[in-house]
């Protein structure tokens, strides 16, 4: 089976087709291909699938083998996939995901594709569609209980579940030990990918993210999205932000809707027997 391995920010992919429709993965396959040192390696794996309403269809599976409704990183990256090996040569181009139909602009340099925006739709304030296990109608400024200490969160959903906690220092926050308590929480009966957000100025964010069924990344395009809404909302930052992450910087801007820009990069093809 032919695999091409890539990356948006240093969040990585394996990227697999199946547009005959014959290709069907187990959790076990997918766990073992995303392994870091028995496998491949990546936090995610993406299916190449031919869609009935759109240019495409995109699938998207955690590296816990969990599929998943979207990804930030991902869809850029799949863009790019499709559009370099003459899958879908056109620009833009609209995704099938889980999380509904994507439209993704290309920015192409000697004829493949170094830089993608995506419009990710509108975030999603309703506790009960994010889900979470809350009486009011949305889940802003809610707090857990977390080794007698409370934290202050918000949650969102951008197709996929977010929650978003605002930190004064993100280099000496205790993300691995807060970000999979708040992943497995009762509170989100689907789990949840917990953003951790320093707001630098009115401009300028840094965003950490632990993943839902990926644990730590360099970083999480619609987790991003999902902490520029609500940094947004509480006024905490303006409609145009540069996010800076550790794998890179994505451009956030909400309009209608929320886009995001960021880079693709193809990093290695190979065969998996
Ligand atoms: N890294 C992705 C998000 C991947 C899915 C996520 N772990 C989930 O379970 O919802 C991104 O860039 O958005």
């Amino acid at each position: 089976m032919n695999f091409c391995k890539m990356h948006g920010l240093g969040n990585d992919f394996i990227v697999i087709e199946n547009l005959q429709g014959n290709l069907s993965l187990d959790k076990f396959q997918i766990v073992s291909i995303c392994d870091r040192r028995y496998g491949i390696g990546a936090d995610g794996v993406m299916i190449v699938n031919s869609s009935e309403t759109c240019d495409i269809k995109m699938s998207f599976f955690n590296s816990d083998g969990s599929e998943v409704e979207m990804c930030g990183n991902g869809i850029r990256c799949f863009a790019k996939y499709v559009y370099d090996k003459d899958i879908v040569k056109k620009n833009p181009i609209d995704i099938e995901t889980l999380a509904g139909i994507k439209t993704t602009f290309l920015e192409i340099q000697n004829s493949k594709v170094i830089k993608v925006q995506v419009d990710m739709g509108t975030p999603i304030f309703e506790s009960q569609k994010i889900p979470i296990d809350n009486s009011k109608e949305r889940a802003i400024d809610e707090k857990v209980e977390f080794n007698d200490h409370l934290i202050d969160f918000s949650a969102i959903s951008m197709g996929n579940p977010h929650v978003v906690i605002f930190v004064d220092d993100l280099d000496n926050y205790p993300i691995k030990k807060i970000g999979p308590f708040i992943e497995n929480h009762s509170l989100f009966p689907k789990k949840t990918n917990v953003n951790f957000v320093q707001i630098i100025d009115n401009e300028n964010i840094r965003v950490v993210t632990w993943e839902r069924g990926a644990g730590l990344t360099l970083a999480c395009g619609t987790g991003t999205c999902a902490s520029v809404a609500i940094a947004n909302y509480k006024g905490f930052v303006k409609k145009k932000v540069n996010a800076s992450l550790p794998g890179g910087n994505l451009l956030i801007e909400i309009k209608d809707t929320i886009y995001m820009t960021g880079e693709a990069v193809t990093v290695f093809e190979g065969i998996i027997e």
